[in-house]
């Protein structure tokens, strides 16, 4: 059994709306809408945890729930003050039966089936993968004064996207060292790599971004009106 935890309970404060970013709309239903639609398309995906802010719990239901009568979310979660929190809560509400869990951004909402097949197939072959896409871009390593330390070769250095997706013992024991050892990290491939364990890159999209400032609603409006024409 796959099980998808798909996080909307951050404050989207980049975003600088009056609303969390996640209930913006983009093209014809809000973000997180067409993540869910995505995951609940997706015949690899068996439950579909949803974490949100308890605050927004009536607009959760209003806007998305109601509406769009999601069969495969089988529970609302409260976030917490840290993305990292917010995962460990879902984690908790995972199906006793779930051999890979993936964790998604709400806010990428261009995420595809086809990802996610590789992160599944990913997760089972190696235990535990990101989505990432190679940098286009040459990286510089600064001090904290701003004067370029190095720059690394561009062959070794990929952008991590979500879904990442875990055998469930491993991102379960990965989330507990990090609440022992106190590590607090920005995504969840992280949190396996400080407990020592190998985490495999499988091919994301460069589409598949992630929204967190207003340039990049303009950017995901593009792609999705550039994919009705194609
Ligand atoms: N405490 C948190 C923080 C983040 N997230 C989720 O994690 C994803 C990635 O985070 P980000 O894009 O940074 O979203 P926000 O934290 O909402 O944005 P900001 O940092 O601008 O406030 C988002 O889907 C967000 O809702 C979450 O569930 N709980
Ligand atoms: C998990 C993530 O989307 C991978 O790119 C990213 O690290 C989230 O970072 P944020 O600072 O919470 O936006």
């Amino acid at each position: 059994m796959n099980s998808a935890i798909i996080l909307a309970a951050g404050k989207g404060a980049r975003m600088k709306a009056e609303l969390n970013k996640q209930y913006l709309v983009l093209k014809d239903k809000p973000i997180i809408a067409h993540t869910l639609t995505v995951f609940e398309n997706c015949s690899l995906i068996d439950e579909i945890i949803l974490v949100i802010n308890p605050e927004e719990k009536e607009i959760c239901k209003k806007r998305i729930l109601e509406r769009f009568k999601y069969k495969k979310i089988t529970q609302l979660v409260s976030g917490g003050s840290e993305r990292q929190e917010s995962v460990h809560n879902g984690l908790n509400a995972v199906d006793q039966r779930a051999e890979i869990v993936l964790i998604h951004d709400g806010a990428r909402p261009l995420v595809t089936s086809k990802i996610i097949e590789r992160c599944v197939q990913g997760a089972k072959a190696y235990g535990a993968v990101s989505a990432g896409v190679p940098i286009k871009e040459t990286i510089k390593i600064m001090t904290k004064d701003r004067f370029v330390q190095y720059t690394p070769k561009r062959e070794d250095v990929w952008i991590t996207q979500t879904p990442q997706a875990f055998r469930i013992d491993i991102i379960r024991e990965a989330h507990d060292f990090a609440i022992r050892h106190e590590v607090l990290g920005t995504d969840d491939a992280m949190l396996v790599e400080h407990m020592g364990a190998k985490v495999k890159m499988v091919e994301g999209d460069y589409e598949n971004l992630k929204i967190t400032t207003p340039e990049d609603l303009i950017a995901a409006e593009a792609i999705l009106g550039y994919k009705r024409r194609i």
